[in-house]
């Protein structure tokens, strides 16, 4: 994995430790630099796309060297933010997989800094598409916590007048170096469904390794996953969620599949907090909030 933000530019210092910045490539992020950490979340998708330990050998999230490095389409990679439907749409084939705040671009309404501690707060910018699909008055926004770890939540609000249903899904891909090398603790007391099973319910395996495709939704809510991989170990907290999803494609899906042609698919694994099995449903002035905290030790 190559590092894109060596070459940049600041366009607004914002503090001591964020900024706006551009890279040649045409990427627009806020760069954010703790005492440990550093972190990049960007304009399109809001999606912390960088974070790496100043002392550690590799980045804990995986970041394609193929994706397109601009503000126009979603990054392979990242944290992708699934909003306000999980994969296929319930009714509509015409619309993108995951929802519409991936691709989209958003805004920071606010930043601090605080002893150490650095919180961002992200909405996405409502354009057409976005009223096309959320009534007014339903809001998401994000914030990020940076401090010994990252902790990513996902606020849904109604203050429409009427139900608002949806789910939503922090879709972040870890860099795990090698896939086959990786172990999965923390859902094997779970059930899982699976497309490749026609979603009937099956039992996970009690040691969760990895030796071909896996796109699986798993039907619990653990408070904490964790992941062994040979680049570095990673504890996740998790809380507002009802599934798991775990997904690596593998060398054949990976080659259709735009940003893993090649080889790098067997970097990644993504480990996806969600409220998706069953989906939700906001009455009017009712929010939920989907957290992942992401603890990384070498
Ligand atoms: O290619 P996309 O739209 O980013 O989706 C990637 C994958 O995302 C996972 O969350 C889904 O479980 C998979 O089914 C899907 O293929």
């Amino acid at each position: 994995m190559k590092n894109p933000f060596l070459k940049f530019d600041i366009l607004d210092q914002l503090s001591d430790q964020v900024s706006y910045r551009v890279i040649p490539e045409g990427m627009h992020y806020w760069w954010v630099e703790t005492n440990e950490y550093t972190a990049a979340i960007t304009l399109c998708g809001g999606q912390l796309v960088w974070f790496e330990h100043k002392n550690h050998k590799a980045p804990a999230i995986f970041l394609s060297d193929k994706s397109h490095l601009n503000d126009k389409k979603s990054l392979r990679g990242g944290t992708p933010i699934c909003w306000p439907w999980f994969n296929k749409h319930p009714s509509r084939d015409d619309v993108p997989n995951h929802g519409l705040v991936r691709s989209i671009h958003w805004q920071l309404l606010s930043h601090q800094c605080d002893n150490g501690v650095v919180e961002l707060t992200l909405s996405p910018v409502i354009d057409q598409a976005y009223k096309n699909y959320v009534p007014e008055g339903v809001t998401v926004t994000q914030t990020l916590t940076f401090s010994d770890s990252v902790e990513i939540e996902l606020v849904s609000e109604n203050k429409s007048k009427q139900n608002f249903e949806f789910s939503a899904a922090l879709h972040t891909y870890f860099n795990v170096g090698d896939i086959r090398e990786t172990e999965v603790r923390g859902l094997a007391q779970s059930q899982y469904i699976a497309l490749k099973n026609d979603w009937q319910p099956e039992d996970t395996p009690k040691v969760y390794k990895f030796r071909e495709e896996t796109d699986r939704i798993h039907l619990d809510k653990p408070e904490l996953v964790r992941i062994y991989s040979p680049v570095q170990n990673y504890e996740l907290y998790q809380s507002g969620h009802n599934s798991v999803v775990v997904w690596n494609p593998w060398q054949a899906l990976a080659q259709n599949t735009p940003g893993l042609e090649g080889d790098c698919w067997q970097e990644m694994l993504c480990i996806e907090p969600g409220a998706i099995k069953p989906t939700l449903v906001l009455k009017p002035n009712q929010s939920h909030a989907l957290v992942q905290k992401i603890v990384v030790s070498n």
